[in-house]
């Protein structure tokens, strides 16, 4: 039975990107810099190595490196969820316990991809990592990348251990998400992960969000989260439209990613490009960019502002 588990890892995570240096290779420098950046906006936590972490293409050492950088800088300070998940167990079970090792909150994974797994098999993955360690786990269910659906059977079998204590639902569909939440329970984690849809994700049941556009604009997904919870719903769903259009206008690049951290690098924060292939924003988008922060940190201003 978990106990206290919602109240004590509820909020707003970010999706942090990895940072590189000019040649590619991760910069521990940089991924602490970038870290820093995000203590004192409100958020819980960072969400390390995953989607946006580009942790799928990294080499385990690389994956090991962004991990030890980010709890050297900010732990105590922030919760840290890793993401561990490999195509091997074997590598999530040596990255699971890594994480452990260094004083990071949570892991979390992905299952294995590029094979058509059953059921049975992905349980089998995810519980070698789960018994490697004495941290919590968090399910990571993201169907359009990993081509494999969460079923609420396997998540009830997996929430009734102690250490399984969320999901992350990188899903769209936010009846599942309510599905996950009724499966299980009120101490159950649900985290929303689509970010134009964190308000709906948040009304269905969701306890917080874990996002990668959130770390161009988090003061926004705080705001937004603050006024979930003070019922301010009609203030709440202007704010979501907002942050869309700003999302919209982020999807309308060749890579999201490499949008967001030329963004950062307008702020002076440096993570390098994405890896490939993965694009980098390019020169002919670097005005538009320049246009989009500035959006972005108008509407930080606003939102912000004492009343
Ligand atoms: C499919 C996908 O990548 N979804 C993202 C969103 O943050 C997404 O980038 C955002 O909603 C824009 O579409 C997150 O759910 C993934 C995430 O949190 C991660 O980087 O691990």
């Amino acid at each position: 039975m978990h106990t206290d588990i919602v109240s004590k890892y509820k909020g707003i995570y970010i999706a942090m990107y990895s940072a590189y240096d000019e040649a590619g290779n991760v910069d521990k420098e940089r991924v602490k810099q970038l870290a820093r950046y995000y203590t004192g906006k409100g958020v819980k936590g960072l969400y390390v190595g995953g989607s946006s972490g580009e942790g799928i293409l990294q080499n385990e050492e690389e994956r090991k490196q962004v991990l030890e950088a980010v709890m050297e800088e900010v732990r105590g300070e922030l919760t840290i969820i890793v993401h561990v998940g490999a195509n091997s167990t074997r590598e999530s079970v040596e990255l699971a316990k890594h994480a452990e090792s260094h004083g990071a909150d949570i892991i979390s994974a992905v299952p294995s991809i590029y094979y058509r797994l059953p059921e049975a098999a992905v349980e089998t993955h995810w519980q070698h990592m789960i018994d490697s360690t004495n941290l919590p786990f968090i399910i990571y269910n993201i169907p359009q990348t990993t081509g494999f659906t969460l079923s609420t059977k396997l998540l009830a079998k997996l929430a009734a251990q102690d250490k399984v204590i969320g999901v992350k639902m990188s899903g769209e569909s936010t009846f599942e998400l309510q599905q996950y939440k009724e499966t299980g329970g009120e101490e159950f984690l649900v985290f929303n992960g689509p970010d134009e849809q964190f308000l709906a994700g948040r009304i269905m049941g969701a306890d917080g969000g874990i996002g990668g556009t959130y770390g161009v604009m988090p003061e926004l997904f705080v705001k937004l989260d603050y006024l979930f919870q003070e019922n301010k719903i009609e203030e709440a769903r202007m704010l979501q439209i907002k942050i869309n259009g700003i999302i919209k206008k982020l999807l309308s690049y060749p890579s999201l990613y490499g949008a967001c951290k030329h963004i950062l690098s307008l702020r002076g924060i440096e993570t390098g490009n994405p890896r490939l292939p993965m694009l980098p924003a390019s020169a002919e988008h670097h005005d538009s960019l320049a246009q989009l922060n500035r959006e972005i940190e108008e509407t930080v201003a606003l939102y912000t502002a004492k009343a």
